[in-house]
């Protein structure tokens, strides 16, 4: 391996193997704010506008350089990838890159379904909109609903919900994309149309090498069908194939488990991309910024400097249609399991080795290890009653006509955790979740301990915990970043109040914010593992809630009735203060 000097884009040291067909060539850029390979030249279709997007730069803040890619590996039936980069070969300077005019293809399984419709292909056109997508990229729909291309097509532009919908030339681009798209109706566990599919991808793809995506975005119970059948009739002979796997993956660590065994029958770790959406969103992604790249943070984060943690999540409405899904899995299950144990995860973990995939996942599982399973008497759970407020009256969960009479499925639930390592011994950790609350809302909350012999301590009052600082991560909506701070109030008396050091995306940062699931499809598409999650931390997050959740139902435990639209049920509150907490986005609203 060595370097050259790319004509004007500095050092590079490049990739592709030269023996074996139709390699790619993988450079090391930075994405937005991470560093993510990057197919150039045949992914990107307008160098000049990658280079606007991209600003050359090294893998996690080395030189530049380039790590190789093993994504052509030819001849087997299911091509197989290996999670660490190959060793480089070769060099080429930037300027001049390899094109090899392969292909990327796209099958959402279940097109029909809402995810489609609402987030997979409006994050699609969102790519290819912004010129994320490779030149050569198809895109398949596959489900049972018969529809011919022009239907699928039809009911990709009609149910557009993404943020380029009012953009200039959108309908231009719109068509451009959806002379990509596709349809295939079959069943998911039938063979023989994952055959026809592969015939019909084949015949588009035109003999270039292909990679293939597959995105299930199917019901959980029919995930290994289609796994089964995409991966023997349909996965690429020459390039590679990937899974993007919707949660919930399974219900409890045996499920879960199995569920995993069966997608190994067929697919690699490596292949399996398990889907969390809320690590794609920017916040989230920030959140690892912050820490480490700021002196000012990474020295308080820990037991010495932080009281409480809270990561809260809020929807101001109930499970709308969707409740023959959520009661089979409740609140825990659905948001706090995957979505905010990933936050706290991300939020607790020692520093990584390196900014890699493995490296950051393996000090996620750490932490998750660290933890005590949860217990009863640290969780509250509740359930949204129907309600009547300014003439109009909300429905209670029960009376969703998907949801069973006298369910007793939580649709709130607020729990103290614990991470028994030596950073964080004695802090609690609290989440909260609910459907049908007062606001819709997700932020991470930091409360630091009091200072210590505060010469201002009189000027607050009896309550000390008004002056603590806070700094808080709102995830959605309005993003921003602030810390409160004691300051005084400009005058000739001494008078503290709280303020904010506020930064809010929208007034510093002009650009919009991507969806979180394109940032994770794009991730996906460049063989970016960070955001998805390995069966080991599955695993591991699993282990913290099954026995809970097993009690939970083996004692039917009755969840506490909260009015829709309200704070929740007061259960939070006791449970909080016995942990000393006070909730931060409670009493005030900010
Ligand atoms: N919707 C959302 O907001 C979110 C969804 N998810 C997950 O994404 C996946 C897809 O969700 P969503 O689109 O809402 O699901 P849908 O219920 O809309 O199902 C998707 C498609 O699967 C097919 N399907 C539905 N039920 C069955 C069944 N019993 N047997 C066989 N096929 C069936 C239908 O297509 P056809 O009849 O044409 O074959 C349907 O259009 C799920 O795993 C879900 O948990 C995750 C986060 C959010
Ligand atoms: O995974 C899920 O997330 C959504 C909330 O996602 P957001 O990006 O809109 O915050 C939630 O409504 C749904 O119940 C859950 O399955």
């Amino acid at each position: 391996m060595a370097s050259i000097l790319g004509p004007s884009l500095g050092i590079v040291t490049a990739s592709a193997s030269r023996n074996e067909p139709q390699v790619l060539s993988k450079i090391t850029a930075v994405r937005g704010n991470s560093h993510s390979p990057l197919w150039f030249s045949c992914t990107h279709p307008n160098r000049k506008a990658a280079r606007n997007h991209f600003q050359l730069k090294s893998s996690n803040g080395l030189p530049l350089n380039a790590v190789s890619s093993n994504d052509g590996l030819a001849g087997t039936s299911l091509a197989k990838e290996d999670s660490k980069p190959q060793p480089l070969h070769g060099l080429f300077p930037l300027s001049e890159p390899e094109c090899t005019g392969s292909n990327i293809s796209i099958t959402v399984v279940g097109a029909s379904g809402d995810l489609a419709k609402k987030k997979i292909f409006p994050a699609l056109f969102a790519l290819f909109y912004e010129d994320w997508l490779p030149e050569n990229f198809l895109v398949f729909g596959f489900a049972r609903t018969k529809m011919t291309n022009e239907e699928l097509r039809n009911m990709i532009s009609k149910t557009l919900t993404c943020r380029i919908d009012k953009r200039e030339n959108c309908e231009d681009k719109m068509d451009q994309f959806l002379k990509r798209c596709f349809y295939h109706s079959g069943q998911y566990n039938s063979e023989e149309h994952f055959s026809e599919l592969d015939i019909k991808l084949k015949e588009k793809e035109g003999g270039k090498l292909s990679n293939r995506l597959f995105y299930l975005s199917i019901p959980p119970n029919i995930f290994v069908d289609a796994v089964r059948c995409a991966s023997q009739k349909a996965s690429s002979k020459d390039g590679w194939t990937r899974v993007i796997v919707e949660k919930p993956f399974g219900r409890d660590s045996e499920s879960s488990s199995d569920l995993t065994k069966c997608l190994k029958q067929y697919l690699t770790e490596d292949q399996i991309f398990r889907i969390d959406h809320y690590l794609g969103k920017e916040l989230v992604e920030n959140l690892s910024v912050l820490r480490f790249s700021n002196l000012v943070f990474e020295p308080l984060w820990s037991r010495n400097y932080i009281r409480n943690v809270q990561i809260i999540f809020s929807e101001d409405f109930g499970t709308e249609g969707r409740g023959g899904y959520f009661d089979h899995y409740g609140i825990i299950r659905d948001i706090m399991q995957n979505h905010l144990l990933q936050i706290l995860a991300l939020f607790a973990m020692e520093t990584p080795v390196s900014l890699a995939a493995e490296d950051i996942r393996n000090e996620k599982v750490k932490v998750l290890r660290s933890m005590r399973p949860l217990q009863l008497e640290n969780v509250v759970v509740g359930q949204y009653k129907g309600h009547n407020k300014g003439g109009k009256s909300y429905p209670a969960y029960t009376d969703d006509p998907t949801v069973p009479k006298g369910s007793l499925t939580p649709t709130f639930a607020a729990a103290a955790l614990f991470i028994d390592n030596a950073r964080w011994d004695g802090v609690p950790f609290l989440m909260k979740a609910g459907k049908a609350l007062h606001t819709k809302r997700a932020e991470i909350r930091v409360q630091f301990r009091h200072v210590p012999g505060n010469l201002y301590k009189r000027n607050f009052g009896t309550d000390l915990d008004k002056a603590t600082n806070e700094l808080v991560l709102r995830v959605q909506p309005d993003e921003a970043i602030y810390l409160k701070i004691n300051n005084k109030v400009p005058g000739l008396g001494m008078r503290l109040d709280r303020s904010d050091l506020n930064l809010l995306f929208r007034a510093r940062y002009p650009s919009e914010i991507p969806d979180a699931y394109e940032r994770l499809l794009l991730d996906a598409i460049e063989g970016e593992r960070r955001l998805f999650i390995r069966s080991d931390e599955l695993d591991a997050a699993w282990a913290l809630f099954t026995p809970l959740l097993k009690e939970i139902e083996n004692k039917k435990i009755v969840p506490e009735l909260y009015p829709y639209g309200s704070r929740g049920p007061v259960g939070a509150h006791y449970l909080a203060a016995r942990h000393n907490v006070r909730w931060g986005d409670l009493g005030n609203e900010d």
